[in-house]
């Protein structure tokens, strides 16, 4: 007769909490995924984002995913440094606002909004994903005369580390109309996951 496994006090019950709270993530994030009536393609780009979120240890591994399909490209990579660098590519009309609502959802249901930042580079684009947009969210304003206008940010810019205090998650709308691109992509290097969505 096999003799029963005896687990070191405490461990079962954290091997226990570490199941349930899987099993509660992939709960929440099937039905987020159902309420926006996602397709599979949204939705493996949704389970990324909020598998990332939620520490799925698959994209801890440092392994580059490329998904090429004919209507949306994902292109995700991972470093070392568990930042989530990813691409959604698709014309007009495929679903990127949609998965954008959704993954806001998660965000929102989990109680975690203030690590999410939405960004578009117009008012309209931002206001289909109830974002901001990029100038206002770097402080730029045109009500400001273009002399006293700062191009660079210091240390010590209390709105500016206020707001981004929180933020670990950077989703950009409409990125073909940017060409902001190379310095925002260059700008949150390695501080939060950042993902690109090209229509
Ligand atoms: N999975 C889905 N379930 C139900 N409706 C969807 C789904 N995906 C997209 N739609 C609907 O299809 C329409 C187009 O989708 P959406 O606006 O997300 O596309 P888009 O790729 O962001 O387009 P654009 O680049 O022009 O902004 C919208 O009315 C949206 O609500």
């Amino acid at each position: 007769m096999v003799p029963p496994v005896t687990q070191p006090k405490g461990q079962a019950n954290v091997i226990a909490s570490v199941t349930a709270i899987k099993v509660a993530s992939l709960t929440t994030q099937l039905a987020v995924a159902n309420e926006f009536t996602l397709n599979d393609r949204q939705k493996l780009a949704f389970m990324i984002i909020t598998g990332h979120l939620d520490g799925d240890s698959r994209f801890r591994i440092g392994i580059s995913h490329n998904f090429i399909y004919a209507i949306l490209i994902l292109l995700v990579t991972d470093n070392d440094d568990n930042q989530l660098l990813m691409c959604v590519p698709g014309c007009g009309g495929t679903g990127k606002s949609q998965l954008i609502r959704a993954i806001t959802k998660y965000f929102e249901v989990t109680k975690r909004l203030k690590m999410l930042r939405k960004l578009a580079p117009t008012s309209i684009a931002a206001a289909e994903i109830d974002g901001l947009t990029i100038h206002s969210f770097l402080g730029e304003s045109h009500k400001v005369p273009k002399k006293q206008r700062s191009r660079t940010f210091k240390p010590g810019d209390m709105k500016l580390e206020t707001q981004w205090r929180h933020v670990k998650y950077l989703i950009i709308d409409e990125m073909s109309m940017c060409v902001l691109v190379q310095s925002m992509t260059h700008s949150v290097h390695n501080r939060v996951t950042l993902t690109l969505i090209y229509a």
